[in-house]
């Protein structure tokens, strides 16, 4: 089953709680903590994810687009983020890393910027929950889908199905009723909206509208084992 996340990047950040109201029914809330020197943007942090744990049900996403993820993530597992995404490009010892967040009781999970070839990190796969692929450069919202990183959605799906691996796909950037089905059939199985839904009259809606979209295409994707 596909599951749709949405960013409250594009969310109102001065109505952050009804703003994940107005979500009820995604899977998780998408949170982006960003530093201003990983990425050229500075959102929010700790105290942000510990005030909207308390404020949703919606369990948290957090996706770490900060330098020096080793000292700063174990953090937000115990903040109550229930998967904690940090940037391979930031991890001194991301395996550590991992294995620390999973400790903490909260799926690991690992993100690559477009640049980065999922390749180098094949043997890396069995320490994490999810894999991240960036479909935009990380830092902003409302930026283009990058088509050019379906190829790699693709591949890391084949590495996941050679090993056997139970770990989700993210992808996040651009992702929206036009692009989602590219990603869903490249081997996507989680699906980060900002724009797509926040962007719509109805938000819980859309998120629906947009998981619909993903199922269909899952079910006639080539990566799917049907038994
Ligand atoms: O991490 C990021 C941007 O760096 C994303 O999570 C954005 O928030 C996605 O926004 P849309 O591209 O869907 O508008």
């Amino acid at each position: 089953m596909p599951q749709i996340c949405p960013s409250i990047l594009s969310a109102d950040f001065a109505r952050l709680a009804e703003e994940a109201e107005a979500v009820r029914g995604a899977d998780w809330l998408h949170v982006d903590v960003m530093d201003n020197h990983f990425v050229p943007n500075l959102t929010l942090g700790l105290p942000v994810v510990e005030s909207l744990r308390k404020a949703t049900d919606i369990p948290l996403d957090c996706h770490l687009m900060i330098d020096n993820p080793d000292r700063w993530a174990p953090q937000y597992a115990e903040a109550g983020a229930g998967s904690v995404t940090f940037h391979v490009e930031a991890a001194a010892a991301p395996v550590r890393l991992a294995r620390d967040l999973r400790a903490l009781g909260a799926r690991a999970s690992m993100a690559l910027r477009p640049a980065t070839p999922i390749e180098p990190y094949e043997d890396l796969l069995p320490e994490l929950d999810m894999l991240l692929i960036m479909t935009v450069e990380p830092g902003f919202g409302g930026q283009a889908f990058l088509d050019i990183m379906l190829p790699k959605i693709r591949r890391t799906r084949q590495l996941i199905d050679k090993h056997g691996l139970e770990l989700w796909l993210q992808v996040d950037g651009g992702v929206s009723a036009s692009t989602i089905e590219r990603c869903a059939d490249a081997g996507a199985d989680v699906f980060v909206a900002g724009s797509a839904v926040y962007g719509a009259d109805d938000p819980a809606a859309a998120v629906a509208a947009l998981r619909a979209q993903a199922q269909q295409a899952t079910e006639s994707a080539p990566w799917v084992r049907h038994v």
